[in-house]
């Protein structure tokens, strides 16, 4: 613990698996003088008090934040711009105000159109987490070792900037400074795409009329079992991430499947030669994030952005 913590009231608005993980990681490391926590359950507010999530859990997000000087909105992207605005008459002046969602665009546009001028907003995407949702599916280790992107806008403060650095940075992150469209982008192919692919193969396999679900659960070994996992991740969290960063998933999903198809021609053509060139370069990608450890994952993913948006040029 250190003997001043570095914020003298920090805020959670949203107690799920995110912000109970941050409310775990705050108190064991000491990182508020004050840990105040909210969410718009009565059920999660209950259960924080008995798992005493925060030195205090206020009963809506107005009262929570008063004179917090950080507040993280840990929500669905979708009502982010609710909690600004229940927030905004309310942050005390100078405060830095950030959140933890997937999307930034969408969640910077709509926490702006409310946030008052006198406080610093630094968006934040911590790239961690679990198919688990709710205030007892958070540990504090979550961030560690993982990224964080923060996407500060144009002429944010640099010392706010830095400040919230330091906060992931304590929290055993690995922090990235982005653009927001940048951001989504990357995210879209990353992590997005791959949900969907998750949600849509589980889903077929619920389907098939000549296999049924009983074999689909008894011979669900490796891959499928992986998909599974992240078919189970929650859908209000899912629902608002598609919808928010709808125009770079499609783009994304828009050369998957064209690269679905050239494997489909290869497969009825039997043209193993085709499909075996495929196989080796993407074992070779893995084998790449897998040798230069997590530190070093996210840039190899940027360029495989690159290289994909390149060829959709
Ligand atoms: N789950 C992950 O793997 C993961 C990883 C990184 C970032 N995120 C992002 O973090 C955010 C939270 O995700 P989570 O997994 O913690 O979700 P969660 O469902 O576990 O928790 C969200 C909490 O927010 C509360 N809430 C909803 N609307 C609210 C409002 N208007 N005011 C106050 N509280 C409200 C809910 O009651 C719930 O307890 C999302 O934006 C998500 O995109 C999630
Ligand atoms: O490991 C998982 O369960 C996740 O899905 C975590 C994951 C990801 O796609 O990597 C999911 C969404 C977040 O925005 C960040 C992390």
């Amino acid at each position: 613990m250190s003997a001043t913590p570095p914020f003298k009231r920090i805020a959670l608005i949203g107690l799920g698996l995110i912000g109970s993980s941050l409310a775990r990681g705050i108190q064991q490391l000491g990182l508020a003088g004050e840990l105040v926590a909210t969410d718009n359950s009565a059920a999660v507010r209950a259960r924080a008090v008995e798992i005493k999530l925060a030195d205090r859990i206020a009963d809506d997000n107005a009262s929570a934040v008063k004179d917090a000087d950080l507040v993280i909105a840990c929500v669905p992207v979708g009502v982010a711009g609710d909690v600004a605005k229940s927030i905004a008459a309310h942050l005390a002046p100078g405060a830095i105000v950030s959140d933890v969602g997937s999307v930034k665009a969408s969640v910077l546009h709509a926490m702006s159109e409310y946030l008052p001028d006198n406080i610093h907003f630094i968006p934040a995407h911590p790239v961690a987490g679990t198919e688990n949702s709710g205030p007892d599916s958070g540990f504090a280790e979550l961030f560690s070792n993982r990224w964080c992107i923060l996407t500060p806008p144009d002429g944010a403060d640099p010392a706010a900037v830095e400040k919230l650095t330091g906060f992931w940075a304590a929290l055993g992150a690995n922090v990235e400074i982005m653009q927001a469209a940048h951001h989504d982008l990357v995210l879209a192919v990353t992590s997005h795409l791959p949900h969907l692919i998750a949600y849509t193969i589980v889903g077929t396999a619920d389907e098939l009329e000549d296999v049924t679900r009983s074999e689909v659960l008894k011979f669900s070994a490796g891959g499928f079992r992986d998909f599974t996992r992240i078919a189970a991740s929650d859908p209000t969290m899912w629902r608002d991430v598609f919808l928010a960063n709808k125009d770079a998933v499609l783009e994304m999903l828009g050369t998957f499947q064209e690269d679905l198809s050239k494997l489909t021609r290869a497969i009825r053509r039997d043209d193993g030669d085709a499909l075996f060139e495929h196989f080796t370069r993407t074992r070779a990608i893995r084998r790449g994030i897998v040798s230069i450890g997590q530190d070093e994952a996210a840039p190899d993913f940027g360029r495989k952005h690159q290289a994909l948006t390149k060829k959709a040029d």
